[in-house]
């Protein structure tokens, strides 16, 4: 996969820009706020039609406009196409060469992204939720059905949760009828998350090894919260079975409590070091090792199930590496061979991932332009 062209219209701070990115290493240089992770955003949005930071889709519009638009062309095996996203008065709109897309799998057909983005540390510092949205963009990498399951599994907990809210005498019949919806998505997202978790872990856990610069082991593993039976070895019917028997037997506290205390939903990722919690107990450098590892993993696992590399873009992150890490994953990228976008304010930290080929892009004041070859800090 590669994207040939990429233009932008109205998102956030960029009015308009339209680029031919390199076929490896397209960097963007910058002063703080402006706009170098709005172009990433921009590409991210496209890639994945999720916002990377922003809570509402209205805020990707750009001020005193009624829409955004980000189109890029696409290479794919073989074949060109384009796809473009909309967005305005609060919702998206996702174009296939130029016509309405009549799937979100046709949509995507092969288009995949991974994103580094200094906010990628609470995957180890922060709450489950950081943690579950980190699990989910790695698994919908993998399984690109699973953005319409895990809007399925959403839609019929919403339903269920409301019918909890409403309280009162539940009818036993009409909740089961929801919560027979429930289990059978929820196993489906419990299953789709285990088998990317038993992918990943062992590679990352190799992976931190080898740049984590400590004896200690690491390990990755991914716990469904509440639900008994043997999960490593159910599959998707015996999932759905335990998940019913388990809202089941919460039912009561859960009414009480007007929402489900159990599913996917309150699933969590579990990393850590020498057997101990990292985030307890790793330093902040192991903890950014942890999550390189994970990320490498990642775009190592696609290459080999999917059989191409994702297009990798990361946010300013070499100035929270240490230089020796950094050093190791400039060297990673420029080795791998995938299309990499990057953003930094100081491009003499990224020059390990550049190369002749190499398009350097100044941001200033939602402007992008071209910058010389070779004149990688100018800017
Ligand atoms: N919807 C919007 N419309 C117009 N401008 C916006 C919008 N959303 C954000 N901005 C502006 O975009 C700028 C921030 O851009 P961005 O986050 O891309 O900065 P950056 O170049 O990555 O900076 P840093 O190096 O600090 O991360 C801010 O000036 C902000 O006010």
């Amino acid at each position: 996969m590669r994207l040939l062209a990429l233009h932008v219209q109205d998102f956030r701070n960029l009015a308009q820009v339209s680029l031919a990115p390199s076929a490896h290493a397209t960097i963007a240089v910058g002063q703080n706020g402006q706009g170098k992770t709005n172009l990433l955003e921009a590409l991210y949005f496209l890639a994945t039609l999720k916002p990377l930071r922003a809570g509402r889709l209205s805020e990707l519009v750009r001020w005193g406009t009624d829409g955004a638009r980000v189109s890029g062309r696409f290479l794919l095996k073989g074949a060109e196409r384009e796809i473009a996203v909309e967005v305005g008065g609060g919702t998206r709109q996702a174009f296939v060469d130029g016509k309405k897309a009549p799937s979100l799998e046709e949509y995507f057909g092969g288009v995949s992204v991974v994103a580094f983005t200094p906010d990628d540390l609470e995957v180890v510092k922060g709450g489950p939720d950081s943690r579950r949205g980190f699990l989910d963009r790695a698994v919908f990498n993998r399984f690109p059905a699973y953005l319409r399951e895990s809007r399925e599994y959403a839609r019929a907990l919403k339903n269920r949760n409301r019918l909890l809210r409403e309280g009162g005498a539940v009818d036993p019949a009409y909740l089961g009828a929801y919560d027979e919806t429930l289990a059978k998505a929820g196993a489906r997202i419990y299953s789709r998350r285990r088998a990317l978790m038993s992918e990943l872990a062992p590679r990352a856990q190799a992976t931190f090894a080898s740049i984590g610069r400590t004896v200690d082991p690491a390990t990755y593993g991914y716990h469904p919260a509440h639900l008994g039976g043997d999960f490593a070895g159910a599959d998707e019917a015996a999932l759905a079975l335990a998940l019913r028997e388990a809202l089941s037997e919460r039912l009561r506290r859960d009414s009480d409590r007007g929402f489900t205390s159990v599913g996917p939903h309150a699933d969590d990722v579990s990393v850590t070091l020498g057997g101990r919690s990292a985030r307890a107990y790793a330093s902040q450098g192991q903890q950014r090792a942890l999550v390189l590892g994970w990320k490498i993993a990642e775009i190592e696992n696609l290459q080999t199930c999917m059989g191409f590399l994702p297009l990798l873009m990361l946010d300013d992150v070499s100035s929270e590496l240490d230089p020796e890490r950094n050093a190791y994953l400039m060297d990673y990228l420029s080795r791998s061979g995938a299309q990499v976008f990057l953003s930094t304010t100081d491009g003499s930290l990224v020059r390990g991932a550049a190369a002749e080929d190499t398009l350097w892009l100044s941001v200033a004041t939602g402007q992008v332009s071209l910058t010389e070859p070779r004149t990688p800090d100018a800017g």
